[in-house]
């Protein structure tokens, strides 16, 4: 069984408040776009769960999300066989993308398959949220609003058709320090109008969506990498309509609505070596 895990930009993050257990409430646009990782996923008559990658430093071991998804999965329905898992990464790890959080739901979602489990992907949802916050949206996928710790989720229709360039520098964010860091009452952090971009996705409204673009992570990480800047401003000056840190960064993704453009935009980009991973693609 072969399965697809796609990455994810966000379209708008934005954090409102903190929770005794330490985790964020967000409210955020999450949209997945046409880059994936590849889970290849077999039965193997003896029990237990064998796990490689092409990535030498993604861990294969229980500290893998794909390892832990499967493994919850298979205890809990007390499966005597075995799996073994075979992960192709293209997506680049630790960037803000949900690389690991969408090969999870790639596990939960062949697990099920696999053995005939029968869950519903409300099922898998459920399960998907103690492995990581945004374990479920990636089960979910589309465009959805995400909010309680990014678990809660409501699907809104597809963004109008839109070319998206992905530009990651080679410096990594941690997502705990990211939040950690956030100051949510300094009154110089701008928090995005999230309910307007829910507005303007369900009228269609692409020049709505766009202007309400924005990520409360942007100015305490851009403070600490300004390469994420540099990028920023290289997809602006090339077309893009507009470009944005993903996550807790530090990929950025530019806006286009020309294929034409963004593959200029791309070839300036590789040209620059601000980014260590280029890749040009589309909304999913
Ligand atoms: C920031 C976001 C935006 O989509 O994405 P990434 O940058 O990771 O892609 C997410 O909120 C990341 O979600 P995810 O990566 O699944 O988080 P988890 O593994 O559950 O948690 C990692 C750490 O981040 C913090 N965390 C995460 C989610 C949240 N709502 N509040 C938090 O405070 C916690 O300190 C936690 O220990
Ligand atoms: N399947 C996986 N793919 C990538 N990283 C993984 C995976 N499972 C566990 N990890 C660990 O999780 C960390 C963050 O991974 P990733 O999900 O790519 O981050 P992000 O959500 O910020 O894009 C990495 O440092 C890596 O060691």
């Amino acid at each position: 069984m072969r399965l697809r895990a796609l990455a994810k930009i966000n379209l708008g993050l934005d954090v409102v408040g903190k929770r005794a257990d330490g985790y964020h409430e967000v409210r955020m646009i999450m949209q997945t776009i046409q880059m994936y990782d590849v889970l290849e996923i077999e039965k193997k008559a003896e029990p237990g769960i064998t796990l490689t990658t092409n990535i030498p430093y993604v861990p294969t071991d229980e500290r893998n999300l794909v390892y832990k998804a499967a493994k919850m999965l298979m205890d809990e329905f007390h499966i005597e066989e075995g799996l073994t898992m075979n992960l192709e990464k293209f997506i680049p790890v630790a960037a803000g993308m949900a690389g690991g959080s969408s090969d999870a739901a790639a596990a939960f979602v062949g697990v099920n398959r696999i053995f005939g489990l029968g869950l519903s992907e409300e099922d898998l949802m459920k399960r998907a949220v103690k492995v990581g916050a945004d374990v479920p949206y990636c089960v979910m996928r589309g465009t959805a609003l995400a909010e309680g710790i990014g678990e809660k989720l409501t699907r809104l229709p597809r963004v109008p058709q839109c070319y998206v360039l992905v530009g990651k520098p080679g410096v990594n964010v941690s997502t705990k320090t990211a939040y950690e860091n956030l100051k949510l009452d300094d009154p110089a952090v701008v928090h995005p109008d999230i309910d307007g971009m829910v507005t303007a996705i369900r009228e269609g409204d692409l020049d709505g969506m766009i202007s309400r673009m924005g990520n409360v992570f942007e100015p305490g990480i851009i403070g600490k990498y300004p390469v994420i800047q540099e990028i920023k401003d290289l997809m602006e000056n090339h077309g893009a309509r507009k470009a944005m840190m993903s996550g807790s960064g530090p990929t950025v993704f530019g806006i286009f609505d020309s294929r034409e453009k963004m593959e200029q935009a791309a070839a300036v980009l590789r040209e620059s070596k601000l980014a260590k991973t280029v890749f040009a693609t589309e909304v999913f």
